[in-house]
């Protein structure tokens, strides 16, 4: 089997109180009064290793502010990292922040094509495949309407109808199934069984348990940052559990 994802001893540090780094005012007027702080710096992912290889359905699962959502998104290259190397071969179709990538003012057709174009695919293959797309989200009626008129619900049924219809090489998926209605839920439910059962790739994070022991070969478990256990699914939520019923110190540092 290749190896389609490599990270090597990636870390990232991001700004916390970005407020008073950008609001120049603010910061003259807390500097004034005494109460300046220097904007300090979290350490979000720590030395992350990590392999996936072609076909492996991989589970993320930890506290809230473990990092989940930002290794998805230094593995997608939304994200750089502060230090180490991150290696992906394939095209990648990231669900994350579902609909955070549409251009609010162009229509429902133009971001779908857009969306395609964006992952390598042409502009006649997309405009083919717009109208099974719009016929999954059941968003027939927007199809020229601006992606700013939709519900947030709608917007995150239009991404994954996108990202889940082009069949990608890698899929990264953030909590997916917590979006939606319970109709569209069981849609995306038979869509991903299908994709499920392809040799797609596919990277989840979810704090659905259940769900991931049923749909992953094998897990990892973050906290604060570090990947505290990587292998059996079984074994992954089993020591995630434990810390949590021992009440260890599962959250987040700060620095
Ligand atoms: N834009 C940002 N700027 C600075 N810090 C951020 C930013 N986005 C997230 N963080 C911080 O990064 C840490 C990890 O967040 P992340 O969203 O990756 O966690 P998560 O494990 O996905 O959490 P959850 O289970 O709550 O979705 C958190 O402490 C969060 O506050």
């Amino acid at each position: 089997m290749t190896e389609l994802i490599r990270l090597d001893q990636v870390s990232l540090w991001r700004r916390t109180q970005e407020e008073f780094s950008y609001d120049l005012k603010k910061t003259v007027l807390s500097f004034l009064e005494g109460k300046y702080r220097q904007p300090s710096r979290k350490l979000i992912l720590d030395q992350i290793n990590l392999t996936v290889k072609t076909g492996e359905k991989v589970g993320i699962i930890g506290a809230n502010g473990s990092g989940k959502s930002t290794l998805l998104k230094v593995i997608a290259g939304i994200l750089q990292p502060s230090s180490g190397q991150v290696r992906v071969k394939g095209e990648i179709a990231p669900l994350i922040e579902l609909g955070a990538g549409f251009d609010g003012e162009l229509s429902v057709t133009d971001n779908i094509i857009l969306y395609g174009v964006m992952l390598g695919f042409s502009r006649q293959e997309m405009k083919e495949r717009v109208a099974s797309i719009l016929d999954f989200a059941d968003l027939e009626e927007y199809a020229f309407a601006p992606v700013k008129a939709l519900s947030s619900g709608m917007g995150a049924r239009l991404g994954f109808a996108i990202a889940t219809d082009v069949e990608p090489d890698i899929l990264i998926l953030d909590e997916v199934l917590s979006v939606g209605d319970e109709s569209f839920k069981n849609k995306c439910q038979k869509r991903m069984d299908k994709l499920w059962g392809h040799n797609t790739t596919i990277l989840v994070v979810s704090h659905g348990l259940e769900y991931i022991r049923q749909s992953c070969d094998r897990a990892i478990w973050l906290n604060r940052g570090k990947i505290r256990f990587a292998g059996s699914t079984d074994e992954a939520i089993h020591h995630y559990l434990t810390a949590v019923q021992q009440d260890l110190d599962v959250g987040l540092h700060t620095h």
